[in-house]
């Protein structure tokens, strides 16, 4: 049995996950951490400041963090100071905790972290990367949109997108939006939208003379996000002790 505690346990992500894992035959759903004391399918879910007891307490296999950027670092470093393997869906991340988050990980426990954990959008990704390599001399225009409670902007996916496509083509200027007198040159265009309750869509245009292909993902519900994090979670426990991507757990 896989032992999982879910950190950001009462949230849109926390919630879906909790439900996947307790009715996995293959999984211990024992407990939950979040801002404030509830439940999660009949599990105990402790204040955050409770963490490293909790953590002591239960000897989860794995954390599975979905929360705010700054409380999954902290949620981080202390799975690590527990022995504890990690599943991270947590977007936002400045440089900075990123390098914190490598530090606290590299060496001391395995981690999967991925911007999106849906099957679809790894393979988006790698259709993103193929279209890029044959079309960098195309016009580029990432978009996305999410739902009006989502904290970050771009969403953690879109900046992936952004990474895939520096890859490819070499660091490009980024123009976020455009207003007033905006000649397009050889940036790439980012625009976020946000309302309502639209779970999750990613749009690559590649704009040429007489035709334009996109690249696109709609996500119609967290389930595919979170049975993602599930499947990843199964497959971190035991790993050796280093970051690994979505892409390793689906052997893209
Ligand atoms: N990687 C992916 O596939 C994927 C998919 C969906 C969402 N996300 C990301 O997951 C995160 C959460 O998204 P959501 O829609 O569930 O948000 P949400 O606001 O519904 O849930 C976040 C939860 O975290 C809790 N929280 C805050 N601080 C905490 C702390 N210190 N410790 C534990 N819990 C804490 C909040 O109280 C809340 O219940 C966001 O960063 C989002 O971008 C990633
Ligand atoms: O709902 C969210 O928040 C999502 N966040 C991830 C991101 O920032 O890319 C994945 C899609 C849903």
């Amino acid at each position: 049995m896989v032992k999982v505690v879910v950190s950001g346990a009462l949230g849109r992500m926390g919630t879906n996950i909790g439900r996947i894992v307790d009715e996995a035959p293959d999984m211990e759903l024992v407990g939950g951490i979040d801002i404030r004391e509830g439940t999660l399918f009949g599990t105990e879910v402790v204040p955050a400041g409770k963490i490293d007891a909790f953590l002591n307490e239960k000897k989860p296999d794995v954390l599975i963090d979905f929360t705010v950027a700054a409380a999954a670092v902290e949620n981080i470093k202390a799975a690590a100071r527990n022995d504890v393997a990690l599943v991270v869906g947590t977007t936002g991340f400045s440089p900075e905790q990123r390098t914190t988050i490598a530090s606290a990980v590299e060496g001391t426990v395995p981690a999967v972290i991925s911007s999106n954990f849906s099957v679809g959008v790894n393979i988006f990704w790698k259709l993103v990367r193929e279209a890029a390599r044959e079309l960098g001399d195309y016009d580029i225009e990432v978009t996305e949109a999410h739902h009006r409670y989502k904290k970050d902007a771009p969403s953690g996916t879109a900046k992936t997108i952004l990474e895939i496509l520096d890859q490819e083509l070499g660091s490009r200027e980024k123009v976020y939006g455009r207003v007033g007198e905006a000649e397009r040159k050889g940036e790439i265009g980012v625009h976020v939208v946000r309302g309502g309750d639209i779970v999750g869509d990613h749009s690559v245009l590649f704009a040429g003379n007489f035709e334009c292909i996109e690249v696109s993902h709609r996500a119609y519900d967290r389930a595919v996000f979170a049975q993602g994090a599930v499947r990843a979670a199964r497959w971190v426990v035991g790993r050796e002790p280093r970051i690994y991507s979505m892409q390793d757990v689906l052997g893209l």
